[in-house]
């Protein structure tokens, strides 16, 4: 039975997935004002956790070629035998489809947002970019802000400037995200042939795109502090929040150690999506 769990686990990719209902619980919350229809939001909450980790399975499904490649991923349940692709694929159908009824249930919003997020990550980021272009999280991370946008629609019924912004600054987020990470692994990713931003720029091209998002992500939590869905403390906290893996890639690039300056900006970059959406519901 742990097999069982371990094993779903690392199929469903429970940590990045868990991040990923947390923007989707805080943005319905926010947008309910705390005034929560328990059954929308139990239904948005179970549908967004079905939809992103059936989603996750079927881009386990199409990479495990990379995966086998990867240092990072080889142990992953399908490219290491534990898991088919068949049974793989059947396992995510199995939960996405139910994830996409629950949507229809609450409102067409939140389905648009869970139909949104399956396509741009498997057809347009996973199948299309991923193994063509250096940009390809600048697209694919829409479909890491849609959760966020399904959870406020599932609460406002529509997706609303704020919903608008939420997705923006997850979408926007996921760049610095996934660029620190992808310098510090930027062997692993050439070794899999993967044109990740360092791979192909080089490693302070990496640590450069990534602060330019930084910057633009500072940019969009100003603007959701200013439609009033964060406080002017929750601006501040964010904004020193963010101020840590800014310091970090600064020093990336004076000192050159580029992977090891980047990880610490990876880690500290997942705790401000965490911080940001939990300081809104503090508002
Ligand atoms: C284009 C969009 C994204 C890409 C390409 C991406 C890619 C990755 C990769 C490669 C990892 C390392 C996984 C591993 O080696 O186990 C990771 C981990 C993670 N991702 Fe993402 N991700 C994206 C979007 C997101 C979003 C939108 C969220 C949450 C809102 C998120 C949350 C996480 C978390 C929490 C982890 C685990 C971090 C850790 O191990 O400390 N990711 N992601
Ligand atoms: C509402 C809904 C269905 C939203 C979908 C949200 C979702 C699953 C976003 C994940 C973002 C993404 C493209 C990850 C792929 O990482 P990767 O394959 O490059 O990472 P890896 O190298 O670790 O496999």
């Amino acid at each position: 039975m742990r097999e069982a769990f371990r094993l779903a686990a690392d199929f469903f990719k429970i940590k990045q997935s868990l991040l990923l209902l947390w923007t989707g619980v805080f943005a319905f919350l926010v947008g309910a004002n705390m005034r929560v229809d328990a059954v929308a939001f139990a239904f948005t909450v179970l549908s967004i956790f079905l939809t992103v980790i059936g989603t996750t399975g079927f881009n386990m499904v199409l990479d495990a070629d990379i995966d086998s490649k990867m240092f990072r991923t080889r142990n992953r349940p399908i490219p290491s035998g534990r898991l088919d692709k068949k049974r793989g694929s059947l396992l995510s159908l199995a939960v996405l489809v139910p994830g996409l009824l629950l949507a229809l249930m609450v409102n067409a919003w939140v389905f648009v947002a869970g139909v949104l997020g399956f396509l741009i990550d498997i057809l347009l980021y996973t199948y299309l970019l991923k193994r063509r272009s250096p940009f390809s999280t600048v697209f694919g991370g829409f479909a890491g802000g849609m959760p966020a946008l399904g959870g406020w629609a599932g609460a406002t019924g529509s997706p609303g400037i704020p919903g608008i912004l939420l997705l923006l600054l997850v979408a926007i987020w996921s760049n610095v995200h996934i660029w620190t990470l992808a310098t510090y692994y930027v062997e692993d990713y050439k070794r899999a042939g993967v044109p990740m931003l360092p791979v192909v720029k080089g490693e302070r091209a990496g640590v450069l795109g990534s602060l330019v998002a930084l910057l633009l992500v500072a940019a969009v939590t100003t603007g959701i502090w200013a439609v009033g869905v964060l406080s002017l403390v929750g601006l501040v906290v964010s904004l020193a929040v963010l101020a840590l893996p800014v310091s970090y890639l600064v020093k990336a690039l004076r000192s050159g150690e580029y992977g090891k300056w980047s990880y610490k900006a990876f880690k500290t970059v997942n705790m401000f999506m965490g911080a940001v959406f939990l300081l809104m519901v503090l508002k």
